[in-house]
């Protein structure tokens, strides 16, 4: 995709949103013209994980995934969902041209991502953290964002609990524009549950991939 070489990657603006445990970077990088190119390049490429990988299993009981799912890595990448480990599935194209991208623009070089899409906004992700034993501690997760801007919440685990050990820390609340990227530094994802809560007015579908680092295990 020549079109993202063309960014100037010396001139995006980032802002920093910090708190207790927080630590987000947020930026536009990609206008919304080479957005929606990059949208329907993703639309006609990918295809959804179906069967077990596209349901979950809460309390024993299974149910559809709110949402469509399918992962990439680099060979040996594996990925486990609700106590399922299926290896990851090789990059197509465009993916890995956001990859390069992400390179250029912060000097990291992914070797996972999943990707999620959310056909409108009854579509959603319930609230957790992105902190299994697989992923590098040190290195962000990288969200891009297409289509649908969505809310996306981030919760201190203390604004949790229940009762007396509840602490009064308001939710972060972020739009998640169209060619935007989000930064979750550590230990965001130690401290901070996220979630992308219903909107069931809004009927656009957005795309969104969440680049990551894993750290390899030797067999
Ligand atoms: O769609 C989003 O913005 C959130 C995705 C997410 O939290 C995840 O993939 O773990
Ligand atoms: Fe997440």
């Amino acid at each position: 995709m020549e079109k993202l070489k063309n960014i100037d990657v010396t001139s995006v603006v980032w802002k920093s949103i910090q708190g207790d445990g927080l630590n987000l970077e947020y930026a536009v990088p990609i206008n919304k013209n080479i957005a929606s190119e990059i949208f329907i390049e993703l639309e006609n490429t990918l295809e959804y994980f179906t069967g077990d990988l596209s349901q979950i299993k809460v309390f024993g009981k299974v149910y559809p995934l709110p949402r469509q799912q399918v992962a990439y890595g680099d060979p040996g990448i594996t990925y486990t969902y609700s106590g399922t480990t299926v290896p990851a599935l090789p990059w197509p194209e465009p993916v890995l041209a956001l990859r390069d991208f992400l390179v250029a623009l912060k000097g990291i070089k992914y070797d996972f991502v999943l990707v999620n899409k959310y056909k409108n906004g009854i579509d959603h992700m319930g609230e957790h953290r992105d902190n299994e034993p697989e992923l590098d501690p040190t290195a962000p997760i990288a969200s891009i964002s297409f289509g649908q801007e969505r809310t996306f919440v981030l919760k201190h685990r203390d604004a949790r609990k229940p009762g007396k050990d509840k602490k009064p820390i308001p939710p972060v609340k972020l739009e998640l524009e169209h060619g935007s990227i989000l930064l979750m530094n550590p230990p965001t994802n130690e401290i901070w549950y996220h979630s992308l809560p219903t909107r069931k007015k809004l009927l656009g579908a957005r795309i969104n991939l969440t680049f990551r680092k894993m750290i390899l295990k030797r067999h």
